[in-house]
């Protein structure tokens, strides 16, 4: 089942010989600097996120008010923040907002980019990164799904450029996903995954590029499907969004689709789940192509879901996601709005 390493795309031919990756200056539990690079809705969310967990920030972005929105966005998520708990010593008043990019990582022990998504962009954005750095500092692109094959080709110092990619907002959603290009040196993506669970990240460190990363390839399934429905009229926007937070979504929150839907097997698991509901993936139920059911992917499900259950049983399981789902719905206000009438007497 293992897909092959997908060909690198034209794009991703290194322009330059990467000197190797020197060694990061101090260990991932040692930084007290961060630079935050673009400060936007993604950046000035990593801009909170940093000042929280009690580093002292320096952030630049070119945008002429860039430096009111950014401390407006920060003075938005404090409350947030102090209510999840801050770092000792943390404050927004160790921001510091610089004139030039230069200035912004000159002392920085750590660099967050999160300029738009453009691949030019990026690519000479990361190369001057990498020229103002300090040597051997870990820089950290939030993209959300370029390759950093495709991005790393200007820089000379390749090798400390990974792929930190964050979800809205990084100061609530703990999900960052790290992964390097073809020139990245494996030591900078483990020094960037362990880093980012020091600053209290939750870390899913892939072992391969693919465009999109994990989560935003299936967040993207989704919501080209949402796109058709409402293009064809099948669904409006605000049943695509009920659908989900009516249904699905109260489940994920607690349990992944893998395990929710080995739940939907019964006392027989993903197996019988997948016996029973097997076939469907040929029906047209949505645009996505299904892949083969052959015996090694089914074997690969199976037993994936049985390592992720981890000696929990199936009434385990379906235990834990009932507590989960009435805790979403308690905390989401729903459980009052549930009709009370029972069956007609
Ligand atoms: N918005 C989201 O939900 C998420 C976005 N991302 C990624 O984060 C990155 C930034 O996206 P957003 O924050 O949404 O965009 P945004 O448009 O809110 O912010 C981008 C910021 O970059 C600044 N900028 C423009 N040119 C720049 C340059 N050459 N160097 C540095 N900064 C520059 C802009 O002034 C702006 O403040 C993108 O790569 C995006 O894919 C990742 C996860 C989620
Ligand atoms: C819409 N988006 C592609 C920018 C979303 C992300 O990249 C991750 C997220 O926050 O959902």
């Amino acid at each position: 089942m293992n897909a092959a390493r997908p060909a690198p795309t034209a794009l991703s031919t290194p322009a330059v010989e990467p000197a190797p990756a020197a060694p990061a200056p101090c260990a991932p539990e040692d930084v007290r600097r961060v630079a935050c690079v673009g400060a936007g809705v993604i950046g000035g969310g990593w801009v909170a996120h940093f000042l929280a967990r009690g580093y002292d920030v320096t952030a630049w972005d070119p945008a002429p008010d860039a430096e009111q929105k950014l401390r407006r966005l920060v003075a938005a998520a404090w409350p947030a923040l102090e209510q999840l708990g801050l770092a000792e010593g943390a404050s927004p008043d160790r921001l510091t907002v610089t004139a030039t990019l230069e200035e912004a990582v000159s002392e920085a022990q750590f660099v967050q980019e999160s300029a738009p998504e453009k691949l030019e962009l990026k690519r000479d954005l990361l190369a001057r990164l990498d020229a103002a750095a300090p040597e051997g500092v870990v820089i950290a692109s939030s993209t959300s799904g370029y390759p950093m094959s495709d991005m790393q080709t200007r820089a000379a110092g390749a090798g400390r450029l990974v792929v930190g990619h964050p979800f809205n907002p990084p100061y609530l959603i703990p999900l960052v996903e790290v992964v390097g290009g073809e020139l990245t040196a494996p030591s900078a993506v483990g020094w960037a995954s362990r880093f980012y669970e020091v600053a209290g990240k939750s870390v899913i460190t892939m072992n391969r590029e693919v465009p999109g990363f994990i989560a935003n390839r299936l967040q993207e399934a989704l919501w080209r499907e949402a796109l058709h429905m409402v293009a064809n009229g099948e669904a409006t926007v605000a049943e695509i969004d009920a659908s989900i937070t009516e249904g699905p979504g109260l489940r994920w929150a607690c349990m992944g689709p893998m395990l929710t839907f080995a739940l939907a097997g019964g006392e027989g698991g993903m197996a019988h789940m997948l016996d029973h509901f097997g076939p469907s993936l040929k029906a047209p139920w949505t645009r996505l192509e299904a892949p083969e059911l052959d015996r090694e992917l089914y074997d690969a499900v199976v037993r994936g879901c049985d390592e992720a259950a981890d000696g929990r049983s199936i009434a385990d399981l379906v235990a834990e996601r009932d507590r989960g789902v009435i805790n979403v719905l308690r905390a989401t206000g729903r459980l009052a709005e549930r009709p009370t009438e029972g069956a007609a007497e």
